[in-house]
């Protein structure tokens, strides 16, 4: 069933046009990543969804009830949608089951509050009050307020913005749990890459106040539409590439594609798909590496033309040879075309003598 529908949506602040026409649909029981820069509109589609900001044109619906287009607007309190800002927003003097609880009715109140602090495992502390919690004890609390009322769509805007990294990667893996096992359907938006991969079912990427594209963690990280996008979801490697079929020609040799195709185009290979070897069809030089804990991330300069970029990043897991070292590196597949390599790069290609398949 859909969740959430929304079709050729947009939206101003003044004069300034945030949102182009934009369409997304998140089926019920998703948990779905709007992932974007900084000032791309990511908030702003949350506050129309939400009913907080009037979109100019364009349509909402919510399992198939119409909640904003040209002739209807539903207020915020009818949408049945939950939002959990930022910054939680507890209120200071209610204890934490106050907090939980506020707004619902009185009846239903204790029982599902003591439901919500188990969900979120927060049992036994429903007396504390907000300032005797850790700041992600208290995103749970906002959590548990949100998901009170049961609501059909629960909107996350940046809610582990102000975490420490440590603290954040568990809260999400734990709000993620949570939403699950409550089987709500969700929206959180962030400029992180690393909470859209590891938080959702789906991620859309906005660009220029529109979806760039939307696709599975997995989709947008191996096969991106195009290089933004690419570089949207983590560190990408653009490499020129003559497509023949099932196989590209590159300086590190012919490769598998993710899809066939023919002609000129630019390759994306990821900094993991890259290795230090030493029989590796193209010579390099460390610039400078760092240990990372479970791997190294190396910056490498490649010997010049050959449809290489000026940099290369390649995930090693053993340390690499100090800075200035000449090394060599291969690819493996498959590699997957995210857009045409321009004039120049299959003749650089040839020019340069890379070894064909
Ligand atoms: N109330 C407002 N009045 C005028 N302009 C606004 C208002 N709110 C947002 N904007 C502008 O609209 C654009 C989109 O803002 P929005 O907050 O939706 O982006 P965002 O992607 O959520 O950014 P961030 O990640 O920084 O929160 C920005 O250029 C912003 O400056």
């Amino acid at each position: 069933m859909t969740g959430l529908s929304i079709t050729g949506l947009r939206a101003e602040h003044g004069r300034n046009e945030v949102l182009t026409g934009l369409d997304l649909v998140v089926e019920d029981g998703a948990l779905a990543c709007v992932l974007g820069p900084s000032g791309c509109g990511k908030s702003t589609l949350l506050r129309v969804i939400a009913g907080f900001h009037r979109p100019t044109a364009g349509a909402v619906e919510l399992r198939g009830r119409t909640l904003a287009d040209q002739r209807t607007w539903v207020p915020a309190e009818r949408r049945r949608i939950g939002y959990m800002p930022q910054d939680g927003a507890l209120f200071p003097h209610l204890t934490i089951a106050g907090n939980i609880g506020f707004g619902l009715p009185r009846a239903a109140r204790r029982g599902r509050v003591a439901e919500l602090l188990e969900l979120v495992g927060l049992a036994g502390l429903g007396e504390r009050h907000p300032h005797q919690l850790s700041g992600g004890q208290q995103q749970r609390v906002a959590l548990a307020r949100a998901l009170a009322p049961a609501p059909e769509l629960l909107l996350l805007d940046e809610p582990f913005a102000a975490l420490d990294a440590a603290l954040r990667a568990d809260l999400r893996a734990e709000v993620a749990a949570t939403l699950r096992a409550a089987g709500a359907t969700a929206i959180l938006v962030t400029h992180d890459q690393d909470e859209a991969l590891s938080f959702a079912d789906l991620i859309a990427v906005v660009r220029g106040g529109r979806i760039a594209q939307t696709g599975t963690p997995d989709e947008l990280y191996h096969r991106p539409a195009d290089p933004e996008v690419a570089r949207t979801l983590g560190e990408a490697n653009l490499v020129a590439a003559e497509l023949d079929g099932e196989t590209g020609r590159t300086a590190f040799g012919p490769l598998p594609l993710t899809a066939a195709g023919t002609g000129s185009a630019q390759v994306l290979l990821r900094p993991g798909q890259l290795r230090l070897d030493e029989a590796g069809a193209v010579a390099a030089r460390v610039l400078r590496s760092h240990f990372r804990g479970h791997d190294h991330r190396v910056e490498l300069s490649p010997e010049p033309g050959r449809g290489l970029p000026e940099r290369l990043i390649a995930y090693t897991d053993t340390a690499p040879p100090p800075a200035g070292s000449p090394v060599r590196l291969a690819a493996t597949g498959p590699a997957h075309a995210v857009g045409g390599g321009g004039a120049g790069a299959a003749s650089r290609l040839a020019d340069a003598g890379a070894s064909v398949g």
